[in-house]
Parts: C-alpha cells; structure tokens; sequence
C-alpha cells in the first residue's frame, strides 16, 4: 500500500463511488450520448507518424513528483498553442488531488482546437470511461500496472462501445505481455515507473523491441528535446506523450514547433 499508483488508487476508488451516488450512470451515459462526436485519436497518430512524428501533447498543471509545473495555467490557450505548434493530439489530466486537474479542462481545451483528446486520469470503472465521453473524450488511458486482465479488457470494450480509442499503458516486460492480449493499437511504454516516480528512457530502449509490429508505440515521459526523440525513433517509437517540457515553456506554440522540426527515420 506504500507505493504511489497504490495511494492513488484508493482516493480514486473512493471518487468514483462519490460520483456515482451523486450522478446515476444512466444520466452519465445520457450525457454521453449527447457529447459531440468523437474524433480519430489513434487514426490521427498514426497519421502524423508515417510523414513525422506524432504528438500526444499534455495539458498538465502540476504532478506528484514535481508540484506545480505552470502557474499562468489556461487550458483553452495552452490547447491552441499546442495545435498551432503542430501537435497531433492532447492529453488533459482531469485527476485533482495528484495533477491539480479537472474535468472541466478538458471539456474547455477540446472545444478550443480541432484535435482529438484523451482523458488523463486513473481508470478503473466503466462510469469513468461514460464520463470521460461526458465530457468529450476521444481517448482513455488503461494503466496495466493499476488494474486486472479482465478490469483492463472491460475497460477497453466500454470505451469501444463509445466509439474511443485505448491508449494503452505498460512499464515493464510482463505489463507488455498482458498488453498484448487486448485490442488496442496504442501501445504507451511509460518511462516512469508509477510506484516511484522515477524515469528513464532505457524503460523504452528496452521494451520496444519486444512491442508486437501491429501496434504502434507511443513512448511516454521524460521527454526534453528533439534529440532525444530521434534517439527513441531509432527504438521504433515515432509518438510521443510529452508534457512537462512543453508546459515549462513561456512559448509553447513556439517549443511544440522545434521539437517536431526534424523528425528521424524510424525504424518501423
Ligand atoms: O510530463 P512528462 O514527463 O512529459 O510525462 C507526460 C505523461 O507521460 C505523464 O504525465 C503520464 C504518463 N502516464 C501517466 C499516468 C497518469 C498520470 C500521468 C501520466
């Protein structure tokens, strides 16, 4: 119970049977099916990749391991600025108490650009996959490491069943594996580890080359510069989920811009 993803987890539990007291599924589910259509999340990756690079770029206020990463914090405006410098896709974290996000944001960033968005937060039950719709979602994250086989596989289907694409999410050899046996293209290698905060990018040197071909890899965190980035295409990695980095920067359309300048020739 030490662990971070561990304490997270218990809040969210908490949460989610808070919300669901509050606001029954089927008004939920109500609201999603009133939300605007979804748009093609991985179809828009997988694009950007043949050509460059595609960029899931995250709108991100403050993490556990680094507190408050960005005070002038405008959603809308940081969603602008990430389509003008080329981004492919966004990331909204929506979880409060560890990323100071919120729901609201990403309902705000989506309607303010074009590209499709994924719900950021810790996913466990399918009323936060209806909600994540709710609120205009067009992607959702399952992170291997905090859920079962069969939670994963529920998951995967209800988001599915609304239309959304998976961004799947592994750390190490035995996350991959039981990756593998769903149906999502959207293979995350995150570089932190979850329990610990701490990141490397050998976590996807080394994955990588056992990623199945069919699925594209999106490496995830820890991500600076364009070097590295053309470091991690050499691994077969041609998206990316960056945050951090571009939410330090006083220009963010600007910074968006010069890390996918020059996209490498990957490998896959
Ligand atoms: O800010 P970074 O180091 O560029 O990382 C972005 C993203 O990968 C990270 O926020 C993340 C990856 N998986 C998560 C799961 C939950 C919360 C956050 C995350």
């Amino acid at each position: 119970m030490s662990d971070i993803l561990e304490k997270i987890k218990t809040y969210k539990l908490e949460e989610v049977a808070a919300r669901k007291a509050a606001v029954p599924l089927s008004e939920v589910e109500a609201r999603a099916n009133d939300a605007p259509p979804v748009r093609g999340f991985a179809e828009n990756l997988q694009r950007a990749a043949r050509e460059g690079y595609g960029l899931i770029a995250e709108i991100k206020k403050a993490s556990p391991s680094k507190g408050l990463i960005r005070s002038d914090f405008d959603p809308p405006a940081l969603a602008k600025a990430y389509e003008d410098g080329g981004a492919t896709c966004l990331s909204v974290l929506t979880d409060g108490p560890s990323f100071q996000g919120d729901d609201s944001y990403l309902t705000a960033a989506r309607s303010a650009v074009s590209l499709p968005a994924l719900r950021k937060d810790f996913m466990y039950d399918i009323y936060q996959v209806a909600e994540a719709r709710a609120l205009h979602a067009d992607c959702i994250l399952i992170i291997l490491a905090s859920v079962s086989d069969a939670q994963a596989q529920e998951l995967e289907e209800a988001a599915f069943a609304w239309g959304m694409d998976v961004l799947l999410e592994v750390h190490n050899a035995e996350e991959l594996e039981r990756a593998s046996h769903l149906k999502s293209p959207l293979m995350g290698i995150n570089n932190r580890n979850l329990k610990t905060f701490e990141t490397t990018l050998d976590t996807t040197r080394t994955l990588s080359k056992q990623v199945p071909v069919d699925r594209t890899i999106v490496c995830e965190s820890g991500l600076n510069t364009p070097e590295e980035l053309a470091d991690m295409a050499r691994y077969g990695a041609r998206c990316f989920l960056i945050g951090e980095s571009l939410m330090r920067q006083e220009d963010v359309a600007g910074a968006t811009r010069e890390l996918l300048a020059n996209p490498a020739r990957g490998v896959r």
